[in-house]
């Protein structure tokens, strides 16, 4: 049977979700995955050239399969922030825990992100940040458990603000 004590981190490209899962999972003893990292091992492909070579509804295609055959009990998952267009495979991380939306503004994400067309993305060709964002905003809601706002927070702070909600959750 699978016991719900994983953490899945989802969120836009930028909010902090492979830095923050790596200290978070140090800080509740849980084991750390990265999605994007499991994809591009498995494929021996970078993400970049998935796309280049591919196409952007290919990596969501790779992305839907790998995540909806994941086992990872125990873990905190850093989900890439296209994992929600894949609804088995948000459906099976969830069942290992608690999804969790770390929710950033559309400009605080601007400011951390400059390289928005090479960062390999997974949207359509020519559609803008705001799009994007709008599209995305509706989904990550959609799928979390809870939501930690991230705006104007140090790595630090977020990490505090996660670690508490997910205590009170628990309690
Ligand atoms: N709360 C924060 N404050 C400042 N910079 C942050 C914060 N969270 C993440 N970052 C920075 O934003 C960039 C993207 O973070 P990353 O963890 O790769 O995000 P994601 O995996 O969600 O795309 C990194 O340079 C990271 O250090
Ligand atoms: O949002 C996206 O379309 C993507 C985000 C990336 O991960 P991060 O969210 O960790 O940057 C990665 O999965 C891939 O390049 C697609
Ligand atoms: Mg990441």
């Amino acid at each position: 049977m699978k016991r719900r004590n994983s953490i899945v981190l989802i969120g836009m490209p930028g909010a902090g979700k492979s830095t923050l899962g790596v200290l978070l999972a140090k800080e509740m003893a849980l084991d750390f995955v990265d999605t994007d990292v499991l994809i591009q091992a498995r494929k021996g492909k970078t993400l970049q050239q998935i796309i280049a070579e591919r196409g952007y509804l290919n990596l969501r295609s790779i992305e839907g399969e790998i995540i909806a055959s994941a086992h990872l009990p125990r873990h905190v998952i850093a989900t890439g922030g296209s994992v929600v267009y894949s609804e088995t495979g948000m459906a099976n991380l969830r069942s290992f825990g608690t999804v969790v939306f770390l929710e950033c503004s559309a400009e605080e994400l601007r400011r951390r992100i400059h390289n928005y067309e090479s960062r390999g993305i997974a949207k359509a060709p020519g559609q803008t940040f705001e799009a994007l964002f709008t599209e995305r905003q509706a989904l990550y809601r959609q799928y979390a458990d809870m939501t930690v706002r991230c705006d104007g927070l140090t790595l630090q702070e977020v990490l505090e603000q996660l670690v508490e909600a997910l205590e009170r959750k628990r309690s």
